[in-house]
């Protein structure tokens, strides 16, 4: 995506990240120069921001300078230098953050979660498939030191879900009523279960013995191994408005 001003005088490197100060990396300059280069970037997020709604059928963006200003996300922008007679172009976007969530296991176990989440992804439409996505989602992992199995998405389309598998072999998710997919990788495996210290054990009101316990890699998980207690159901709604 192309700005009318120089996209390379504002972002130095080929690929910028963005946090709700919305300053770019290396920027140096008076008051003046700060606020003409934080207008330039809320251009173009809010540019890529509509740009990749449009992609995925939403009726508004889920991503805009407003918003990033008041969020803790991560915005990782990716910058073609030479496009645009070297006046360089936007070419993806990737934001990430954290959300708490409530996500069931394939055996219905519920999990209270504060993962990192992919929130919103996009590579304009002229250069998709040409491996920038996983250039850009390479950086963040990096950048970030996690494992993509490790993270929630955000209402996958279908080009992610596929991105995913062919370039991370993640296949199967699993779909929560969120609207967020996970991986199986992402729930402790049983033998990490065993490792898991119990905080707290006590009764339930009808006499069925409830667990709460915490795990290492940040998993709260509750479970109950009996009766009614011990199937599967969705977490309640109170609980979802509390954690969003
Ligand atoms: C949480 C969210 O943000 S969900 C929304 C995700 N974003 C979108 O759907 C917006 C439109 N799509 C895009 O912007 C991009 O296609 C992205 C961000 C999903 C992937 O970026 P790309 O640069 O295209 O990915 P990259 O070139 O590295 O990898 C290509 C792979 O992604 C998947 N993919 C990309 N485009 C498509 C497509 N049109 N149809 C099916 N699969 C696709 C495929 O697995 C593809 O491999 P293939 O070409 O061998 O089939």
């Amino acid at each position: 995506m192309e700005f009318k001003f120089s996209v390379n005088e504002l972002f130095k490197q080929p690929i910028v990240e963005l946090n709700q100060n919305l300053i770019p990396p290396g920027f140096s300059g008076d008051r003046r120069a700060l606020w003409d280069t934080v207008n330039k970037v809320s251009e173009v997020i809010n540019a890529m921001g509509e740009a990749s709604a449009k992609a995925q059928g939403l009726s508004k963006p889920i991503t805009t300078a407003d918003r990033l200003r008041n969020s803790e996300h991560r915005l990782y922008l990716l910058v073609d230098q030479q496009a645009n007679s070297g006046k360089g172009a936007v070419t993806g976007m990737l934001k990430t953050g954290s959300k708490g969530l409530y996500v069931f296991d394939r055996e219905g176990q519920h999990y209270q979660v504060s993962p990192p989440c992919v929130l919103d992804f996009y590579v304009h439409d002229t250069r998709q498939r040409t491996g920038l996505g996983k250039r850009l989602f390479e950086h963040m992992l990096q950048k970030e030191g996690i494992e993509p199995v490790k993270m929630a998405i955000d209402r996958p389309s279908e080009k992610l879900l596929g991105f995913l598998n062919k370039h991370y072999g993640l296949h199967s998710p699993v779909k929560q009523m969120n609207n967020y997919v996970v991986y199986d990788g992402f729930f402790p495996k049983a033998s990490d279960n065993n490792q898991q210290q119990e905080i707290e054990r006590d009764q339930s009101p009808s006499g069925t013995r409830v667990t709460k316990k915490d795990s290492a890699n940040g998993l709260q998980s509750f479970s109950s191994a009996y009766g009614r207690y011990g199937a599967p159901r969705p977490p309640c709604s109170m609980g979802q408005v509390l954690l969003h």
